[in-house]
């Protein structure tokens, strides 16, 4: 099923997208809006409107071989604040701040249960589903030692989407796969992950609460590419679905919501 959060009037909610019938059906009988509306009727959200956005740095191995790592202990672990996350559609900012903006795709993975030390073998019975997500990073905020809440925790930073798709039978052997304007910047398998998807949530889960709706990126594989104002971003994933974003300069971009 792929779900969209989606707003009519002051109610906001989670809905199935019925993409033949160019409509969703909203899954919360409580707000007393029709069951099935078009989507000319509502505005669709970004997916997720997360307590904490968890990203793992260093999780695909194609990436540690591309800095000279091999792999090693756990990934780093780090956090975008909610205001990075964006919807599919909506613009990417290039920040007046920074003259090198990259996007790296990542398998996102979405909490639909609160979880504490949660074993590998439970996560699937915590989580709602999937989604595609860009790291977005200002690689000039990188230096070596610096806190990475700055290269990361720009607004527009996070974009997810195109849904959240719950039937996803094995995260394991996704394969994904960026482009910009076209040209494919990164290319590989979920198999090449250090700490496969339900590993990676069982770790995370044993440092910090996961609330429902939290998100947790996966990592990404080698490559990256710089964007440009008026670039297009498609991150693919088999089974999941394609999220497309453009990068605007800052004075363009148009003000979160
Ligand atoms: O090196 C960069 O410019 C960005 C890079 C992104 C890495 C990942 O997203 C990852 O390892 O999963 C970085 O932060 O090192």
């Amino acid at each position: 099923m792929k779900v969209l959060r989606v707003r009519r009037g002051a109610a906001t909610f989670y809905a199935q997208l019925l993409l033949e019938e160019r409509a969703v059906r909203c899954l919360d009988r409580t707000l007393g809006v029709p069951e099935v509306l078009p989507l000319t009727e509502v505005s669709v959200l970004a997916p997720v409107a997360p307590s904490k956005v968890v990203c793992a740095q260093g999780n695909f191995r194609s990436r540690l071989e591309e800095i000279g790592r091999g792999p090693g202990d756990a990934p780093m672990l780090f956090l975008k604040p909610p205001t990075a996350v964006i919807g599919n559609g909506q613009s990417i900012m290039l920040p007046r701040a920074t003259s090198r903006v990259e996007a790296w795709g990542e398998l996102a993975m979405i909490l639909g249960r609160g979880c504490r030390n949660v074993a590998p073998e439970d996560v699937p019975r915590h989580l709602f589903g999937y989604s595609c997500a860009n790291d977005v990073t200002a690689g000039d905020f990188l230096a070596p030692g610096e806190p990475l809440g700055r290269a990361k925790g720009f607004d527009t930073f996070a974009p997810i989407g195109p849904w959240i798709e719950t039937a996803v039978a094995d995260p394991t052997q996704l394969w994904l796969r960026t482009t910009v304007n076209g040209a494919v910047i990164q290319e590989s398998s979920t198999g090449d992950m250090v700490l496969s998807p339900y590993a990676l949530v069982s770790f995370i889960s044993t440092i910090m609460t996961l609330l429902p709706g939290d998100v947790i990126l996966t990592g990404s594989p080698s490559g990256g590419g710089r964007l440009a104002p008026g670039d297009e971003v498609r991150v693919e994933i088999d089974a999941v679905g394609v999220l497309i974003n453009a990068a605007k300069a800052e004075e363009e971009a148009a003000p979160l919501q």
